[in-house]
């Protein structure tokens, strides 16, 4: 496979817009580590299906009762507070749900969780063991950024350290590209 000029798409799912947020940061930080001529295209879950010819797909969404959202578990965040528009109806399981396949694209998935929790979950956990179950190949091991409550805010420093994630994130993509190629 080769992955020298690559397509990548960041696909996030956002109640609050925190994740949304995390998943900007992510996509930033691919940019400034991506070889010239590569491409960053950042999605909500509710827009589209996989485009053609993406190589590396990175999935982002928020932590609900311990794994990836449900619609009652959505539901009951609109109950909690003002969500994004189109969040409830759309959830990332769902979007997996509806994925054929994903041969030859390298994937990665991180979420949002509550800090100080004493047992958070994990729905980035839950989505790559489903990406790597759909044919993908994961790149880093699944990355979780913290809230300090259920409608945030996001912990201080944790917008940098998904740039930083995203920017390792591209290298190790760009590397097993290389080796690969
Ligand atoms: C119904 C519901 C269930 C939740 N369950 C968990 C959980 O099990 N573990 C956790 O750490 N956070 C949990 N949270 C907090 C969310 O992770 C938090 O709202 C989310 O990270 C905010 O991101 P968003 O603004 O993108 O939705 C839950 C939130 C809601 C609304």
């Amino acid at each position: 496979m080769h992955r020298g000029n690559m397509k990548c798409l960041v696909l996030y799912e956002s109640m609050f817009g925190h994740t949304e947020a995390v998943a900007r940061a992510v996509a930033a930080g691919m940019s400034s580590a991506l070889p010239g001529g590569s491409l960053v295209e950042i999605a909500d879950v509710s827009a589209r299906p996989l485009p053609r010819g993406v190589g590396l797909l990175v999935t982002g969404a928020p932590t609900h009762a311990f794994g990836m959202s449900r619609p009652a578990t959505r539901a009951d965040a609109a109950r909690q507070g003002t969500v994004r528009p189109g969040a409830v109806e759309a959830g990332l399981r769902e979007w997996l749900d509806g994925l054929a396949g994903l041969d030859d694209v390298a994937v990665a998935a991180f979420d949002t969780r509550v800090a100080g929790a004493l047992f958070t979950g994990s729905a980035a956990r839950k989505a790559l063991r489903s990406l790597h179950r759909l044919g993908g190949e994961p790149v880093l091991a699944a990355e979780g950024f913290l809230v300090s409550g259920t409608r945030g805010p996001l912990v201080p420093g944790e917008l940098d350290r998904a740039r930083e994630w995203g920017a390792r994130l591209a290298r190790a993509a760009s590397a097993s590209s290389a080796a690969a190629a």
